[in-house]
């Protein structure tokens, strides 16, 4: 009989790592796992502990307590610690600097340190084809615009084949038309080389993009962690919610594991009576429908009552219009998107609907 496979450690794995700054807990416990040719984005807001995590990882930063693992070997605790130079990753920030006076073939070959002549000229132009540069091979950093700089430096964090990449916020210097195309070239070279990534960004728009899972950083912890359709379809909590987008709050209290609201009733399963619910939901799962001589349309299983709201302010954002509406029950404002262009008159009368399946029960 074969022996079982044993299962591959993950690339990187880091353990309760801990960081204060001035008395504060800037990383609080975080722990992260990564298998090789896999992208997670640590997401959120500014300040929130991300690039320090990242620079404990690079080894530039020390962490309080925790640990950190590569292919289930030790790298760093709080006594033992490997030099960041021989940790095999590679780092790309969005400062990214190419070397001036180096050619592109001599910037790209900069991190080689082992290998014939031949060897590291191989490498340099393969990477160079893969990233549509060979052309540029005897060029410099200044004939180049800052998408193919960009990717330059890619390829010079590539070469020497690191093990784990970590990513800065390396996208944010270009403008939005480059962006896009540069990361999608940019995660599928990284496929290629079977590496771990780690890339901390604040744009959620980015994680949903590149990441095969999402790790949510808020307050120096991790609030939640999966892949971009779970994360963003089942958000931890209201912050969550409001981290990928607007959002319209109820609020509610909980009576035979009901919520009564001007939309009728909402399921809240398990929460005790008496407690106070926030109902979280997204613009785009509002329904909009025309007044008829005062009336709105009949309620529904899946949509439930329809509340009536006056139009406060109506905007095109180029695939979609926001409209804002007053509502008639208690004068809060909530916000609805419609596809298109939408934009009706304000004061205008309508009627609002909420997709119950797109609803997120919390406590308040
Ligand atoms: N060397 C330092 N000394 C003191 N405080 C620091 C130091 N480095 C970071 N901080 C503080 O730690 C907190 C987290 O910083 P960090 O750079 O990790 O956040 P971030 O989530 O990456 O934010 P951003 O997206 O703005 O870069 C911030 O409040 C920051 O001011």
């Amino acid at each position: 009989m074969r022996a079982p496979l044993t299962e591959q450690p993950p690339r990187l794995e880091i353990r309760n790592l801990v960081r204060h700054f001035d008395g504060r807990r800037v990383v609080d416990d975080v722990s992260l796992r990564i298998m090789a040719g896999q992208v997670t984005c640590l997401l959120g807001p500014s300040g929130c502990g991300k690039s320090t995590t990242l620079r404990m990882i690079a080894g530039v930063e020390m962490q309080d307590s925790g640990e950190i693992w590569v292919d289930g070997k030790l790298v760093c605790d709080t006594i033992f610690r490997v030099p960041p130079e021989r940790r095999e990753i590679g780092l790309m920030f969005q400062d990214f600097a190419l070397f001036p006076h180096l050619s592109v073939a001599e910037n790209v070959a900069f991190g080689l340190r082992t290998g014939t002549r031949t060897e590291k000229r191989a490498r340099v132009a393969e990477l160079l084809e893969r990233v549509d540069l060979i052309q540029f091979i005897d060029g410099y950093p200044h004939q180049l615009s800052g998408g193919e700089q960009q990717r330059v430096a890619l390829a010079r964090a590539l070469a020497p084949r690191p093990r784990i990449m970590l990513m800065d916020e390396p996208f944010s210097g270009l403008d939005n038309r480059l962006r896009d195309g540069i990361r999608d070239e940019t995660l599928s070279l990284l496929k290629d080389e079977d590496t771990a990534v780690l890339l901390v960004t604040h744009e959620p728009e980015e994680a949903m993009r590149m990441a095969d899972e999402i790790a949510l950083m808020r307050g120096g912890k991790i609030v939640q962690r999966g892949a971009p359709y779970n994360v963003y379809t089942r958000p931890a909590d209201k912050a969550a919610v409001a981290f990928f987008s607007d959002v319209n709050v109820l609020k509610a209290q909980v009576n035979g594991a009901l919520a009564q609201t001007p939309f009728g009733r909402f399921l809240a399963p398990g929460v005790p009576d008496g407690t106070d619910v926030d109902i979280v939901f997204r613009p785009q799962h509002v329904r909009l429908d025309f007044d008829r001589n005062g009336q709105g349309p009949l309620p529904t299983p899946a949509e439930g009552v329809a509340a009536r709201g006056v139009v406060e302010r109506a905007r095109f954002l180029g695939h979609e219009s926001l409209v804002e509406f007053r509502m008639d029950y208690d004068g809060s404002v909530l916000k609805a998107t419609v596809p298109n262009v939408f934009l009706p008159q304000k004061g205008r009368v309508m009627w609002l609907t909420v997709r119950r399946d797109r609803c997120f029960v919390f406590p308040a």
